[in-house]
């Protein structure tokens, strides 16, 4: 089903906390943007929402949905999108699953997940669904690169709000621990392609036998294609090695991977871990688990609900459990340990949050510790490494003083690691992984045993020079110390250096960069914001993530009020919001006593950047001053305190929402580049000052009982309102 028209602004329905907010902020949005003649849709890119796209076969008229994210991965190749994307859940095999049910006892005749596919149409059916895995939505959407950094009034506000941080000793026993060798880092190759080709992979037995992994993948010149490996076996013994340390150094046992984006290697990593925990239980159990179903890629959670019944294997576990370190845990008081669920620990969030809570963890006992953060690939650990280090000699960083970070971070076209999921393979058995041109050519060979973690990673060349020179823009207009984080030493980088260098040089502006591995550039990076100074971080897409998470949980308490900008290389606009997730733990809240404690500040800032897109884009000068007084209204809730607390009782996400308005509705009344824009919001902003004893107390009244929204990965339309808009008197005025 196409759309007949595309509204000057797409909103995006998520899931979670993010979505949540919306059932109180888009009425907002929508009504004071139609007032100015701008109109907002929406389009679902759910869990939910793809989940019914992918499987209409067995629903009903009513039931059907557009494949939204489709349209929406075309929109944003052309000039006229202007998209505001929130954060979705980019689902675990045990988010898919519990999704599934949930719209299952719906109603929706919806397949089961098929765990282990044998029959062709069971194959098919999984296939569907690994489309829908993990991080399915932003690769589609970010057709451009990422400028993410505070905006302004954000940094000011943080320093004259400076949020605690945890105190850093160099007693501390927390550290970052990465295998010596075997991993992808020390695996990688890397080559630049002169035209345009497609290959295939090809695994090659050690007798002989031929197997095709992956056929037709094709390049564009100039594409940097690299391939590499983990070994399974120095994987197994690494962790086995890091248990036995954890143990004897006193620490928490933690793991940090990115299961969701690294949809394909790293739930096996995960796996890998979660089979080298129960270890004897594996040993003496293994055939009954597997006929149980069990798949330690999907996690402990998973595993426990499967054997729960059996006495002899849960028996082992409690055993070797009582042997092993604590863990590091997701929820002590519920038992959710960093290993039961592949998307519960995340790294990008988790290790900043470690780092600022002063290399902290909470343990089974509920009590905080230090821990020793497993990250086996090298390729990035160095980061969170050299960052624990810094602290330990330096103390923790001062958000008073501390200058700002920004990122500019290679993105586009699924470039780099984030966009091998189709090439990414787990050996079955020993032999030879070649890379085989259109002509012929190998490009990359490795030996191989059975077990290890083969993938190919590429990354355009119109990416690489749009990242360049957006680089450059963004240099020229801060001054600010410019770093690529990029290692001469790295296959990867030495080719992407490549093509950086010469536009540098071309352009006259090699003196005003610095290329620096990342260990060195973390350190570098410190150094800078330490004395008060800014800098930006020039990155590649796995760093883009690490950073935007990093840097803005320790100068800003946290990544939502980012801001997050995806320049469409075809001239559109997509605008994220903040920089983090979809916040579980904040649904949860919700539910239990009707308190929601999501920041909106992201969706805030990225609302003003789309108005001002909007203006610039279409000569809207009704947008622009949408987009300007949202800016104010955004000034006004950071200037006044406006922002949700976290504790039930004090006001929340809603209240922040009222107050937005009304600050919205003052800046649009007090303007006077247009007159009928004033006169429209007067008397709207007179309203809600004269109703703010109402609305205050009624949007308090609700809070401290559970809450129902009919779902939780697909709630109700009309309960999520009642429970979002609980204010008769904003409501009347809001319309
Ligand atoms: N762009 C995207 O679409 C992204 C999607 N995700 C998805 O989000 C889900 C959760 O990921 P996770 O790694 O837990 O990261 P989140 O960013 O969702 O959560 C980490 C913590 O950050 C804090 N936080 C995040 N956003 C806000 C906000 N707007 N206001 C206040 N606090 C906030 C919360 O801290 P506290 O609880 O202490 O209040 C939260 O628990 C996963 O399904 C993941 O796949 C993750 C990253 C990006
Ligand atoms: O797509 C995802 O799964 C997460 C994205 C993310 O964390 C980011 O872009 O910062
Ligand atoms: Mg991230």
């Amino acid at each position: 089903m196409a759309y007949n028209d595309t509204p000057d602004i797409i909103y995006t329905i998520v899931d979670e906390a993010p979505q949540l907010a919306s059932g109180s902020l888009l009425p907002i949005i929508s009504s004071f943007a139609k007032a100015a003649g701008v109109s907002v849709g929406t389009r679902d890119i759910s869990l939910a929402g793809r989940i019914i796209a992918a499987f209409p076969e067995g629903l009903s008229e009513e039931q059907r949905q557009n494949d939204d994210l489709a349209a929406l991965g075309e929109l944003v190749k052309t000039a006229d999108a202007n998209v505001i994307k929130l954060p979705n859940i980019s689902a675990s095999v045990p988010q898919l699953v519990a999704a599934v049910k949930e719209l299952q006892s719906q109603g929706f005749d919806i397949p089961d997940y098929p765990e282990a596919p044998e029959t062709a149409a069971d194959k098919a059916v999984r296939a569907r669904f690994d489309a829908i895995k993990g991080s399915a939505v932003n690769p589609v959407l970010r057709e451009g690169n990422s400028d993410r950094r505070a905006a302004a009034a954000v940094k000011n506000y943080a320093q004259n709000n400076p949020h605690r941080m945890g105190a850093w000793t160099a007693e501390s026993k927390t550290r970052v621990a990465s295998m010596s060798g075997g991993d992808f880092f020390s695996n990688e190759a890397s080559a630049t392609l002169g035209d345009a080709t497609s290959a295939k992979i090809v695994h090659v037995a050690a007798d002989g036998t031929e197997t095709v992994l992956k056929d037709g993948v094709s390049y564009p010149a100039g594409t940097v294609v690299d391939a590499t490996f983990m070994s399974a076996k120095a994987l197994d013994e690494f962790l086995v090695d890091q248990i036995a340390q954890t143990k004897a150094e006193g620490t928490l046992f933690s793991l940090h991977m990115k299961a969701t984006m690294m949809k394909v290697s790293d739930p096996i990593i995960f796996g890998h871990a979660v089979k080298a925990w129960l270890a004897p239980v594996f040993e003496q159990f293994g055939a009954e688990m597997d006929e149980l179903g069990v798949n330690p890629n999907s996690g402990l959670g998973d595993l426990l609900d499967r054997v729960k019944d059996q006495p002899a294997i849960m028996a082992a576990i409690d055993a070797i459990t009582a042997e092993r370190p604590p863990m590091y845990m997701v929820d002590s008081d519920r038992g959710i340990t960093n290993l039961h669920v592949p998307s519960d620990v995340i790294i990008d969030a988790s290790m900043p949050a470690l780092i600022r809570a002063g290399g902290k963890g909470w343990g089974p006992d509920g009590k905080e510790a230090d821990s020793n953060c497993v990250i086996p690939d090298n390729s990035y650990a160095p980061v969170y490494d050299a960052t624990i280090e810094f602290f330990k000699t330096n103390g923790a960083l001062n958000p008073a003083t501390a200058g700002t970070v920004q990122n500019l971070g290679l993105m586009a076209q699924k470039a780099e690691e984030y966009g091998s999921h189709p090439t990414t393979f787990e050996m079955s058995a020993a032999g030879t992984v070649k890379m085989v041109l259109d002509d012929g050519t190998v490009i990359h060979e490795h030996n191989v045993d059975a077990g290890d973690i083969w993938r190919s990673a590429s990354t355009r060349k119109a990416p690489i020079e749009d990242w360049v020179n957006l680089a450059i823009e963004r240099q020229k207009a801060t001054g600010y110390r410019a770093i690529f984080w990029l290692d001469e030493n790295r296959a990867h980088d030495a080719q992407l250096l490549a093509y950086v260098k010469p536009i540098l040089e071309a352009k006259g502006v090699a003196d005003k960069f610095e290329i620096m591995a990342p260990r060195e550039a973390t350190v570098a990076s410190l150094e800078t914001i330490t004395k008060g100074e800014n800098t930006i971080a020039i990155t590649g897409n796995v760093l883009r993530d690490y950073l935007t998470d990093l840097f803005p949980i320790l100068e800003l308490a946290t990544s939502a009020k980012m801001l997050s900008i995806v320049k469409l290389m075809n001239g559109g606009g997509l605008f994220e919001t903040g920089a983090g997730g979809s916040a579980p733990k904040h649904v949860q809240q919700l539910m239990e006593e009707n308190h929601l404690r999501w920041d909106s500040l992201g969706e805030f800032c990225a609302l003003g950047e789309s108005f001002k897109f909007l203006a610039d884009a279409k000569n809207n000068a009704k947008a622009r001053i949408l987009g300007d007084a949202v800016e104010t209204a955004t000034q006004g809730v950071l200037d006044h305190d406006r922002s949700p607390g976290r504790k039930v009782g004090q006001p929340d996400n809603r209240d922040s929402h009222y107050w937005f308005a009304r600050y919205w509705a003052e800046a649009l009344a007090a303007q006077s580049d247009d007159a009928d824009l004033a006169a429209h919001f007067a008397p709207i902003a007179k309203a809600l000052a004269d109703g703010e004893e109402a609305i205050v107390s009624e949007l308090a009244a609700v809070r401290g009982a559970a809450a129902d929204t009919g779902g939780y990965y697909h709630t109700d339309a009309a309960k999520t309102a009642a429970v979002m808009r609980p204010s008769a008197t904003l409501n009347a005025i809001i319309g």
